[in-house]
């Protein structure tokens, strides 16, 4: 079976967020179960270093009304497919905005320029490209069922899924872009490309797609409430019987304690107190005083999805319960300055890195105690996921895949020996209040704290069970044709 995986970002080459590490992720989770997964990836700059003698496989002169050509190479040992159109994708800042911050404001065509190559290359357009299934993350690949179904090359078009990764970012424009879409005005309909009165990406994904999923189960059930649907849950509501739910797994090429080469001291579940040299390699990066207190971490993207502003607002308790706090992200300018003044008022206590910086990341996993992830909503989230691999105990908000993924340490969970984290009820500072107090009273018991590193550590968040689930999807879809 082959499969065409289409996506903004892909790890290693090119990553802002999760949806990277997922993608990246799923070929090799994918061909244990007998799927042949090609990559297809916008030209950006960043993948020049895998694209310099790539072959042509087409070209455009006319996509959308831009020059383009599609080039196959390789993503590690897969198959890689990029969008070369440098009009659209060569320029400096990231996969969506400038170095400022500010989106792009043709991501509209750009990205329904690569949706419609996806299109071409999962409908017999491109000679010796051939698959059976097009699977589009998010709304930047989304369009490409809309455009299999409304305008399909030449070839029997290749089966659809959608995964949304976070219904939160849906592609929305003005009415005025549809004329540029080379669509068939029959598209611009209430179940097609329409969205309340302009074009919805994603919206249409999700109505032309033969299969829906999201990241967890418990976020494929929230969004089809008000509350999630972010405007999408009447859709989702119709089309629940295409939807489901498969949790996100870990690459253990690059998420595994025992031979992650970036740590200065590598460990294992048996082997926990190995994790003190990296403890005090992030005292020492963050200029935090050395004792024997937990350290908190954050590693997210600095917004309002991740409640960061309720963190904000407890972190004097926080250090006045006697906890230190090491932070990586960036995001919201008003959240950044609250935390870097934060680090003012406890220089030893609180430790901030505004930016992007992987081999950190990493770091924080293995050498903090705990990370708080307390998001208003969260399709799945990761880096609960790696704090369970590394022993970083998660202390979470009970919502979407963090609350499938997290065991709270509740009594009858102690009890049984299959406590993972901490969760919490309510993105308030009251909740996140109870919540630092648990911890700290679990901390304070090293037994128990060791038998929770223990539990998490042992978690199975490999892909093997999520990657058969998705390629039983893939064999479902084939079969129904
Ligand atoms: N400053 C920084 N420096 C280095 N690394 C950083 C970083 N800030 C974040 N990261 C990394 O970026 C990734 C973030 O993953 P999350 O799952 O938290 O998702 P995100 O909200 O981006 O993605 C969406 O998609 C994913 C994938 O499906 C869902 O899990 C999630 O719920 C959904 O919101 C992790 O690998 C994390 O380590």
């Amino acid at each position: 079976m082959r499969v065409l995986s289409v996506a903004s970002e892909a790890y290693p080459l090119i990553k802002t967020g999760g949806l990277a590490d997922v993608v990246g992720a799923l070929p090799a989770a994918l061909a244990h179960h007998g799927v042949a997964m090609t990559t297809f990836l916008p030209g950006y700059p960043a993948l020049a270093a895998v694209t310099g003698n790539a072959k042509v496989v087409h070209r455009y002169d006319d996509l959308l009304g831009v020059e383009a050509r599609i080039l196959e190479a390789r993503i590690g040992e897969h198959p890689l497919l990029v969008l070369d159109a440098p009009s659209l994708f060569t320029r400096g800042g990231g996969p969506y905005g400038d170095a400022t911050g500010a989106d792009w404001v043709d991501n509209w065509l750009r990205f329904a320029a690569f949706s419609r190559a996806a299109a071409d290359l999962a409908s017999g357009v491109v000679e010796g490209q051939d698959f059976d299934i097009l699977h589009a993350h998010d709304w930047q690949a989304a369009m490409a069922p809309a455009y299999l179904r409304y305008a399909p090359g030449p070839g029997t078009p290749a089966k659809t899924i959608v995964t949304i990764h976070n219904i939160a970012f849906q592609g929305r424009y003005g009415a005025e872009i549809f004329a540029d879409l080379a669509l068939p005005d029959a598209a611009f309909a209430l179940d097609g490309v329409e969205y309340y009165g302009g074009v919805g990406f994603l919206k249409a994904g999700l109505e032309a797609a033969d299969a829906i999923t999201t990241v967890s189960p418990t976020y494929a059930a929230e969004i089809r409430r008000g509350e999630f649907g972010m405007g999408l849950e009447g859709l989702i509501n119709v089309r629940a019987d295409r939807l489901t739910g498969i949790v996100n797994g870990i690459d253990p090429a690059v998420w595994n304690p025992a031979t992650d080469a970036t740590l200065p001291s590598s460990y294992t579940a048996r082997t926990l107190t190995r994790r003190r040299a990296n403890k005090r390699a992030v005292e020492t990066l963050y200029g935090l005083d050395r004792d024997d207190g937990p350290i908190f971490t954050v590693i997210s993207r600095l917004t309002w999805q991740k409640g960061m502003d309720v963190l904000v607002a407890e972190i004097d308790e926080l250090v006045a319960l006697g906890g230190r706090l090491a932070l990586l992200g960036s995001g919201d300018a008003a959240l950044e300055r609250a935390f870097l003044a934060a680090a003012e008022r406890h220089p030893d206590r609180i430790g901030v890195r505004i930016g992007y910086d992987e081999p950190v990341s990493h770091l924080l996993q293995a050498g903090a105690d705990a990370i708080l992830i307390p998001s208003r909503f969260e399709p799945c989230g990761l880096t609960q996921l790696y704090g369970l691999a590394y022993g970083c105990i998660p202390v979470v908000a009970r919502t979407g895949g963090l609350a499938d993924t997290v065991i709270d340490a509740n009594e009858a969970a102690i009890a049984a020996g299959v406590a993972t984290g901490i969760q919490h009820d309510g993105i308030t500072p009251e909740a996140l209040s109870h919540a630092l107090r648990r911890t700290f009273a679990l901390y304070a018991r090293p037994d128990r704290w060791a038998m929770l590193q223990r539990n998490a550590m042992r978690a199975d968040f490999s892909w093997d069970e999520s990657g058969r689930r998705y390629a039983t999807l893939y064999s479902n879809l084939l079969e129904r044709a």
